[in-house]
């Protein structure tokens, strides 16, 4: 999907070539950098399942430093062509690789959040286990040597894999630790109905899934949770008191058979909304075919009940950029071209060679659905150029 919302008059500077335009960067909510080794694969299982049999063993091998540096660079490198100027990463339970895929970000110029995954409990994996002392410990490592490195657009995110593999000590210490920090927090929420169950058993002293976190201070103006396809009016309530958002995972939601978010009932209850590409629940790394896959989620809302207010392609677009940015609470610094904000853009090409556009004729355009990477000819961060990558000059 393309939307030209301006096309701008030539300047002796930057040179437009015909049907060209800048769009805001867009911001991928929720990824899972480690999980794009196997991105494309593995999606014939639901969600707990999936995780046991896939993820925690693909997830342990990034002790292994190397690998984790070949796989972190690919999934930065790609999501920066996709167009993804802002990532939200989920990374594994090493504290080394996760610092290693900040440095990734970092050099090859995307403004992310990173985070080391924690998680204490209900885990098959044979040598992939943390206790809940060395996730407290080695996530304030993380977040100590992570801050240190004075990256400018790479920052720390507190990452409590999600409430059914984290017992309530772990969580309780990762709120206090977001806290005492003023750190970002992200998680998963209310995926499927067998995790719900699960966190019922787990935690029955909560009233609901979003009280098992807002119960450990993990519900914060700085929080941003995965999914929601099953939360309630009631919990949505609490997102919008709390100031916590929601990352929209169509892809994986679809993928994984998990549930259909109703985003226009998120919407009506004024909670920060986002995109998520979810990598690798989600078997595409574009948020480009996350808005499509938005779109089309509430399609199927809308023919199961022809009451229901179909998404926009305009508020799909707002959400993938504009949105995705407040859900992350860095709209103060991208999100659009307010004045003021570091220049996050994508010169966008409609007719570029070997893309899948065919401009048949001059229209009016104000949207198209057909757009793919192969329109985005070059990508700003924070005004820098980083798409096409330029190759580090020989010493
Ligand atoms: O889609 C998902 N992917 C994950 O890796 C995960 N972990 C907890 N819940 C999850 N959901
Ligand atoms: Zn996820």
């Amino acid at each position: 999907p393309i939307i030209i919302f301006q096309l701008l008059p030539r300047r002796r500077d930057i040179l437009f070539c015909d049907h060209e335009f800048f769009m805001p960067g867009m911001v991928d909510t929720h990824i899972h950098a480690s999980q794009y080794s196997y991105a494309g694969t593995a999606l014939d299982m639901p969600l707990m399942q999936w995780l046991c049999t896939y993820t925690f063993p693909v997830e342990s091998r990034f002790k292994d430093l190397e690998f984790a540096q070949r796989v972190y660079t690919k999934v930065v490198k790609r999501t920066l062509r996709n167009g993804t100027t802002t990532a939200c990463y989920h990374a594994t339970i090493h504290t080394d690789a996760t610092l290693l895929l900040g440095q990734i970000a970092n050099d090859l110029g995307q403004r992310a959040l990173v985070g080391k995954v924690c998680m204490d409990r209900n885990n098959p994996a044979k040598y992939y286990k943390e206790t809940c002392q060395e996730s407290q410990e080695e996530t304030c490592r993380f977040i100590a040597e992570l801050l240190d490195k004075k990256y400018p657009l790479v920052k720390p995110v507190v990452t409590p894999r999600f409430a059914p593999t984290c017992t309530g000590a772990l969580l309780g210490q990762l709120g206090a630790i977001a806290k005492n920090n003023n750190l970002h927090i992200q998680s998963h929420i209310s995926e499927n109905a067998e995790e719900i169950k699960l966190v019922k058993d787990l935690f029955p002293e909560s009233k609901s899934y979003t009280d098992v976190y807002h119960k450990h201070n993990l519900l914060t103006d700085k929080t941003v949770m995965a999914h929601g396809c099953h939360l309630t009016d009631e919990e949505l309530t609490l997102f919008r008191e709390t100031g916590t958002s929601l990352s929209h995972c169509p892809n994986s939601n679809i993928s994984l058979c998990s549930g259909v978010l109703n985003v226009r009932n998120v919407l009506n209850h004024k909670v920060k909304l986002g995109l998520g590409t979810d990598v690798a629940g989600g078997y595409s790394a574009s948020i480009l075919d996350a808005l499509r896959r938005a779109l089309d989620s509430s399609k199927i809302l809308t023919i199961q009940d022809p009451g229901h207010e179909t998404l926009t392609f305009e508020e799909a677009f707002r959400i993938a950029t504009l949105g995705g940015s407040q859900a992350l609470s860095l709209d103060d610094q991208t999100g659009n071209f307010e004045v003021g904000k570091d220049f996050d853009a994508l010169r966008v090409n409609v007719t570029a060679p070997g893309g899948p556009i065919d401009l048949i004729q001059i229209i009016s355009v104000t949207s198209s659905s057909t757009g793919d990477d192969r329109n985005i000819v070059e990508v700003f961060v924070a005004g820098r150029k980083v798409v096409p990558f330029t190759e580090p000059k020989p010493e």
